[in-house]
């Protein structure tokens, strides 16, 4: 089995623009000298959240990248100082390789290099794996959910099929990249945690288009579901699904378990450019209702134009929990919560539930800000009782849920 070695990790480092001591934009208060660039033999235990594995050292907590459980590696630590309570640091060579370790396919993947991808030295099968423990142990630690709950124990991120070989094995499917220009019209990404920028030529996990940097215009999308088909624009900085076949599996989701139904009401908040909104006000006719609120007045602006052709629906500006401090404070059937990485949090899941919805369906980025929402929704009467999780971000740790929650008297 290929491994990562020290005399590979030497030479990404010199693909590198910066060298890596001058990495660590999000220093600690120093305590104690930095161990910064120490090297130690770990033994590998668990995954973690965020790309990490953890091992310890002498009984301390080290997070480490390019690793997988069970494999015994030599660490080089790039975060920490004698008195902190953990350390991170890279795997810079392999001792004992896990069966699940592949060598990557990208040139640009391992320790100092960049830091888009945290799993392209683990097979796809291994990746989905290692997601469905950080889920479970998410909404375990932070939801408060029973570990043996069917939900839990049965839950397996599944695969995500698109149109070509590619993206089939995990490539080619990111159709949106953040670029950082450099001099001379080239463009790179940064390393993990740090603000150096690593020159790339052809990034694996992006299209064609997306490697050739960003489109000027607004971009016409057509989704069609087994509920129907909608057209959307969106501006060409603005938020769309990055996956291209993501729009489609998450409405389908999305509406398989809301179940809206003729003359409901719908709330769809954090509703983007209306990808959910378009496809809830099908289905609740124009005998129903559905408020898409929004916070960029862009993706609002092309929110109205893709909802013009219902009269049942409208976009709203505004940051939700605002808007809803304020506004439309009366019962909502059906609500679709998609909200950044941090979550919905309280104040939204708290408006949310005055609502009184029979049902919401919460499109998750980060499994932790998910669990924290799930206690939430716990404390209001809210239950799990449904939840799926899709590798819609294959070679990185991401991963996107979907969870129901329905009220316990009328679920
Ligand atoms: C994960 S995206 C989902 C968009 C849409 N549901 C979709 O699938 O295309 C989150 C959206 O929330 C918006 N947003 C972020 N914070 C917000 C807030 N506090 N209030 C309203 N919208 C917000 C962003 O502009 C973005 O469009």
């Amino acid at each position: 089995m290929p491994a990562t070695c020290a005399a590979d990790a030497r030479a990404t480092t010199e693909r590198t623009l910066v060298s890596r001591t001058t990495r660590s934009p999000r220093q600690r208060q120093a305590r104690g000298d930095s161990v910064v660039g120490q090297r130690h033999t770990v033994e590998v235990e668990r995954i973690a959240h965020g790309g990490f594995c953890v091992g310890r050292v002498e009984g301390r907590a080290v997070f480490v990248r390019h690793t997988l459980p069970g494999e015994t590696v030599v660490v080089e630590i790039t975060e920490g100082t004698e008195g902190d309570r953990f350390w991170r640091g890279d795997a810079v060579e392999v001792l004992t390789a896990s069966p699940d370790r592949i060598e990557p396919v990208c040139q640009y993947a391992g320790p100092a290099a960049c830091g888009g991808c945290d799993f392209q030295h683990v097979t796809l099968k291994a990746q989905r794996a290692l997601k469905t423990t950080v889920v479970r142990e998410q909404l375990t630690r932070l939801g408060k959910l029973d570990p043996a709950d069917p939900l839990l124990t049965r839950l397996s991120v599944e695969h995500v099929s698109g149109e070509s070989a590619d993206i089939n094995a995990g490539l080619r499917w990111r159709t949106r990249v953040t670029w950082v220009g450099l001099p001379g019209g080239l463009h790179g990404l940064h390393e993990h945690r740090s603000r150096n920028v690593v020159e790339i030529d052809d990034c694996l996990i992006a299209t064609e288009e997306a490697n050739a940097g960003a489109p000027t215009g607004p971009v016409s999308h057509t989704v069609t579901t087994s509920a129907g088909t909608h057209d959307y624009l969106v501006a060409a900085d603005g938020f769309w699904q990055v996956h291209p076949s993501a729009p489609k599996l998450l409405v389908e989701t999305v509406l398989d378990m809301l179940q809206p139904a003729e003359g409901e009401k719908a709330l769809d908040l954090y509703a983007g450019v209306g990808l959910f909104a378009s496809f809830l006000a099908d289905a609740v006719g124009e005998s129903g209702k559905v408020v898409a609120i929004e916070g960029d007045q862009s993706a609002v602006d092309h929110a109205t134009t893709n909802l013009r052709a219902f009269r049942q629906a409208k976009a709203v500006m505004g940051a939700v929990d605002k808007t809803l401090a304020t506004s439309y404070d009366e019962p909502f059937d059906v609500v679709v919560l998609d909200p950044p990485r941090d979550g919905a949090k309280k104040a939204v899941v708290d408006q949310v539930v005055d609502r009184a919805p029979r049902a919401v369906a919460y499109v998750a980025c980060d499994p932790a800000a998910l669990g924290r929402d799930v206690a939430l929704f716990a404390e209001h009467g809210y239950t799990l009782s449904a939840l799926r999780a899709f590798d819609l971000f294959p070679m990185t740790h991401h991963v996107e849920c979907v969870a129901l929650f329905t009220r316990r008297d009328v679920s």
